[in-house]
């Protein structure tokens, strides 16, 4: 059928750029997208900057009326509380965020989240009114027994116990296999289609065509300006969770603009 979901092309910066530089870089994808002529409606633009950035980016996007949204990088599972250094959806909420990654596979891997945890950061950040960008992906041991499918798929049916159909439309599920993050190896669009589809499958098959037609799939690992249309141009591929590429934001903005390459 027919898509009519828009594609989302969303730049985590990781644990780069200060709220200085975040202004700037903001502000320098702004006109980059501006002189453009970019149609927001058409390719959704986002950036993900550190915790400590979102208040400057608040302050600019609101003040420039920028048609660009931004999110955060993690979330508490919890509201409030004695959760030393964590960080409530409620204060995202309040920051005028969009998105919230969760369960990158840096947060799997470095602070040892599992498909619980994940699922529990999910449902904070929807109770919030915040939409998730929920990673899943496989690492590199696991592509080579053949195994990618199952894997991925188990990490996304964990994330979406307890959700409703509802829920889950509004969802982004971002496709990240770990061998490809930082590492200038990008899946072959081919890999990217087969997962990106595979999810949606899955997500027919726990709720129905209607839910699996909605939520957007990403893909995210070595995207740049340079192969970001071949991946876009798969059916089930909705856009792209880039990490090194967002840092520059003439490059991000080419990744944006992979259907006209008008800018540079
Ligand atoms: O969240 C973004 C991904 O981890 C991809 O990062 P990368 O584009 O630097 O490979």
């Amino acid at each position: 059928m027919a898509t009519t979901r828009t594609p989302l092309m969303a730049g985590n910066w990781k644990m780069n750029l200060d709220h200085h530089q975040a202004t700037h870089t903001v502000q320098k994808l702004a006109w980059t997208l501006k002189d453009a002529k970019h149609d927001f409606g058409a390719v959704e633009v986002a950036v993900l900057p550190p915790f400590t950035d979102l208040r400057s980016v608040q302050t600019l996007v609101d003040a420039d009326k920028l048609e660009l949204v931004y999110g955060a990088q993690d979330v508490s599972a919890h509201e409030s509380g004695a959760y030393t250094g964590e960080i409530s959806p409620l204060f995202l909420a309040k920051l005028g965020v969009t998105y919230v990654a969760v369960g990158h596979s840096e947060r799997r891997e470095y602070h040892h989240e599992d498909d619980a945890l994940v699922n529990a950061k999910v449902k904070s950040s929807l109770a919030a009114g915040l939409v998730p960008i929920l990673c899943v992906g496989e690492p590199l041991e696991v592509r080579k027994a053949g195994e990618h499918v199952p894997h991925t798929l188990a990490q996304l049916d964990g994330a979406l116990v307890g959700l409703s159909a509802e829920q889950v439309a509004g969802l982004v599920v971002a496709y990240e296999p770990v061998w490809a993050i930082g590492t200038g190896e990008t899946a072959t669009p081919e890999d990217a289609q087969e997962l990106c589809a595979a999810i949606r499958v899955r997500i027919g098959e726990l709720y129905d065509q209607a839910t699996a037609d909605a939520v957007r799939v990403l893909y995210g690992g070595s995207v740049k300006s340079s192969n970001v249309a071949s991946i876009m141009a798969k059916p089930d591929v909705d856009g792209a969770l880039v990490g090194g590429a967002s840092l520059d934001p003439e490059e991000f903005a080419k990744i944006a603009r992979y259907q006209s390459h008008q800018v540079g």
